[in-house]
């Protein structure tokens, strides 16, 4: 049974939908580094919000992970390339907390508008500062977005409802999406020049860390108010604290910090400062559609095989996963096949699908021969790091699609490029269900791909099965299964020979002295 560790405060909603999805789950939150390292190799799977941080040290102290779920949308907590490295799936719910969020950020420009949370101590400490408190009006105000994805967006829709004027920075925002919107796209220059509020909503990454930098809140205009609910480290907070207390900002509102939990931030105590933390995502409605996404996801994945926002890994539903199962068993023993004859002289691989292949998801037929045909480099290869590794040793992988049928109903074909030329070998599904290998470097011949066997060319002439038989008799070791093809009578043969134990290097050279033989691969699947 799959097990999984709740290691951040989530909804109870999640452990339920693990349990009730065979899947065993512990909840321990609050775990020093050390600690979640220590536990980490009884569990297949990580359920996280932002406050683990999954580092490349932790994942190494996690041999049996399989999954990262993110109950929430950044992952910048994350060491997502280390994953990918390791073969972790990582996967987040990009749309759980959105309206949640967006809200928090409109919250939080109230709170800068009017002061409300100054109003309010100054209040409840009895001092009816009445006259202190001038606020400014959000009508006719112009809102600047820095990011308008999911999160962005839905600020815009209320900003408009609230009146304001709304204009965006995002590169990637097209301009239809902005005219549907209702926000006018700009660059960054222009949005720092004209916002009178601005809000950001893009992850953090090395293009967005201190996209509000010194020099750039410089360019602001006086009197701004800044709000973010979206990840510290893409404001200055030290150029931000000078400009709180030059007045040149009028305000600023955060939910996120550089360091976090943020304790003892420069910041605090800062005239205008409004600070929350990091409460983006904490509402009950967000929180439980978050946990119940991330369970669902992680169940799917660990019992099922289906991949859903995954940020490392080509998408598969759960309807797709059972009927590619046997497909990437198929492909992971063809790709294995020319990976153990192949090996280190592979340049290309070619993945070609035929009749009702091509009618599934390509993806992960082609993460399944990349990931046999590279266990010959890697224990740790699988689906998940196959296509980064292939990319890494600079092997030039192509899809192709063939529509219709050939000679059989399904087919995958794989066909590797070494210097020596280009070999191919092909595999269907009996019963679409039972892989077996139907073509090995253009011999026709039946195999199931399965256990320690013996890959053999030798000039097809009478005898030699004798002798082989009786070589591996001598060294004890049984015969299961046997298949031979030919190119032509008294031409090239080979031979797949299914054996009950592991042929060692001396009985290979036995074999490979035989008399017409002229290779000897041991296999093993
Ligand atoms: N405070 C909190 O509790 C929460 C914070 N967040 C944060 O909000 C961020 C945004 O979330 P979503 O809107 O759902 O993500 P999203 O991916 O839908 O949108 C991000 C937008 O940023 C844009 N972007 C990327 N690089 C940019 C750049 N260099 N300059 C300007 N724009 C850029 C993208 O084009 C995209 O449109 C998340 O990455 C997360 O860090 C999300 C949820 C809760
Ligand atoms: O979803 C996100 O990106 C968030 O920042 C929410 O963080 P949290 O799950 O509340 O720790």
């Amino acid at each position: 049974m799959p097990k999984v560790l709740i290691s951040d405060k989530m909804d109870p909603k999640a452990a339920e939908i693990f349990r009730a999805n065979g899947v065993e789950v512990d909840e321990k939150p609050g775990l020093t580094k050390d600690e979640l390292k220590a536990i980490l190799p009884d569990y297949d799977g990580l359920a996280i919000r932002s406050a683990t941080k999954v580092t490349a040290d932790v994942l190494a102290a996690a041999p049996n992970l399989k999954v990262i779920g993110r109950a929430g949308i950044g992952v910048d907590n994350v060491d997502i390339p280390a994953a990918t490295a390791r073969g972790v799936v990582v996967m987040n719910t990009p749309f759980g907390n959105s309206i949640t969020t967006a809200e928090h950020a409109i919250a939080l420009m109230f709170a800068l508008a009017r002061e409300l949370p100054q109003a309010d101590s100054s209040t409840q400490a009895g001092k009816w500062e009445k006259n202190r408190f001038m606020g400014v009006e959000l009508t006719s105000k112009t809102l600047g977005l820095i990011g308008c994805g999911n999160i962005g967006s839905i600020v815009a829709d209320r900003a408009l409802g609230l009146r304001m004027k709304v204009i965006a920075y995002d590169p990637f925002l097209t301009p239809e999406r902005a005219l549907e919107l209702g926000v006018e796209k700009v660059e960054l220059d222009q949005l720092l020049a004209r916002a009178d509020f601005i809000t950001l909503h893009t992850p953090l990454t090395d293009q967005t860390r201190n996209i509000l930098s010194a020099a750039n809140l410089a360019k602001t205009k006086k009197g701004v108010r800044i709000i973010n609910c979206a990840r510290g480290g893409l404001i200055d907070e030290a150029a931000l604290k000078l400009g709180l207390e030059a007045g040149h900002i009028a305000g600023a509102a955060l939910d996120v910090f550089v360091e976090e939990p943020a304790q003892d931030n420069p910041l605090f105590g800062t005239p205008g400062l409004v600070a929350t933390p990091h409460l983006g995502a904490s509402t009950t409605e967000a929180q439980v559609n978050v946990a119940i996404q991330v369970a669902e996801q992680m169940a799917d994945f660990l019992v099922r095989g289906g991949v859903s926002n995954a940020l490392n890994m080509p998408s598969l539903s759960a309807e797709e996963a059972p009927k590619l199962k046997p497909y990437m068993a198929l492909a992971e023993q063809l790709g294995s096949l020319v990976g153990q004859l192949e090996g280190e002289a592979i340049r290309s691989v070619s993945i070609e699908v035929e009749g009702a292949a091509a009618e599934l998801n390509q993806k992960p037929i082609t993460g399944a021969v990349l990931a046999g045909l590279m266990k010959v480099y890697s224990d740790t290869v699988n689906m998940v790091n196959a296509p980064f590794l292939a990319k890494e040793r600079g092997l030039d992988v192509r899809e192709v699609r063939h529509a219709g049928e050939g000679d059989y109903h399904t087919l995958v074909r794989v066909t590797v490029e070494t210097d020596a030329g280009a070999r191919s070998v092909a595999g269907t599904l009996f019963g679409n269900a039972a892989p077996r290998l139907v073509d090995m470097f253009g011999i026709a011949i039946e195999a199931e791909l399965a256990g320690d066997m013996i890959y053999i060319v030798n000039e097809d002439a009478p005898g030699f099965i004798g002798r082989l038989g009786s070589l591996l008799g001598e060294a004890a070791i049984n015969i299961a299964t046997f298949h031979l093809g030919r190119r032509a009578a008294g031409g090239e043969a080979v031979a797949l020979v299914s054996v009950d134990g592991r042929i060692e290097p001396a009985l290979a050279r036995s074999l490979a002295a035989i008399p017409g033989v002229k290779r000897v691969t041991p296999l093993r699947f």
